[in-house]
């Protein structure tokens, strides 16, 4: 089941930004992306070979989760992304849930760190085939309040051979408050090198 669409416990805010992005998809230019619990949007047999002796493909793979899409609804990651193909940029929507709290009332660092991981993860995986985080760097400029809803928009900035080098932001719905920024290294795998 497809888990970026609509369900009740998505604020007014979420609702209205999911609807101004399945708009802008209909002329093509966005491509909303599905996100499952346990399915990958790559074939599982494109992933195995780079993970061929992860235990976890071959025995645990009915557990396996998507880490931020294992919570139940509304208590941790509610998220959709969009992808924007002609700017190579993708936007994430989210809005984190009570379980994610770090400092009271505010979202814990390392569930904004999650998003951004991912937002950053799915643009690299659309711009470069199967990718793995090297280097993430974050600065949290302001808090962000538990529940609310807020933007995060990722794009490619270089690919310099196996390496891409991409920045997001997270924004406020109305674009006035700049909550976090950050840079990374996503690394195209070889096929030829075993990562452990
Ligand atoms: C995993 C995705 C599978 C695909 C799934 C498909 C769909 C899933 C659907 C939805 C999920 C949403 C998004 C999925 C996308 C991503 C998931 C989130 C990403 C993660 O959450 S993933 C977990 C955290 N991540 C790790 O667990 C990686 C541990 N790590 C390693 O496994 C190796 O480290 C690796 C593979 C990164 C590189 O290893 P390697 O051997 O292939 O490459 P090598 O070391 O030769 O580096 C090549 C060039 O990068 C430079 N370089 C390397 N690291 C650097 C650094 N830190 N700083 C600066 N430069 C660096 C070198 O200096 C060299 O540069 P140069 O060529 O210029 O010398």
């Amino acid at each position: 089941m497809d888990l970026s669409l609509p369900n009740p416990s998505w604020s007014k805010d979420m609702r209205l930004l999911f609807d101004q992005f399945m708009k802008k998809s209909e002329d093509g230019s966005w491509k909303h992306l599905p996100s499952y619990k346990n399915k990958f949007s790559r074939r599982i047999e494109d992933i195995k070979v780079f993970f061929p002796d992860a235990k976890l493909i071959k025995e645990k793979i009915s557990q396996a989760q998507l880490f931020p899409r294992n919570f139940e609804e509304g208590l941790g990651f509610e998220y959709a992304m969009f992808h924007n193909h002609a700017e190579d940029r993708t936007v994430c929507i989210f809005q984190g849930g009570p379980y994610l709290q770090g400092a009271p009332g505010f979202l814990h660092g390392g569930a904004i760190a999650t998003m951004i991981d991912s937002t950053l993860g799915m643009t690299a995986l659309i711009a470069g085939g199967i990718v793995m985080t090297a280097n993430l760097n974050i600065n949290f400029k302001r808090p962000i309040p538990l529940c609310s809803v807020v933007v995060i928009n990722s794009q490619v900035d270089k690919v310099e051979g196996r390496k891409l080098f991409l920045s997001c932001n997270i924004r406020s719905v109305d674009e006035q408050t700049l909550y976090s920024e950050a840079t990374s290294l996503f690394v195209k795998l070889d096929p030829e090198k075993s990562l452990t």
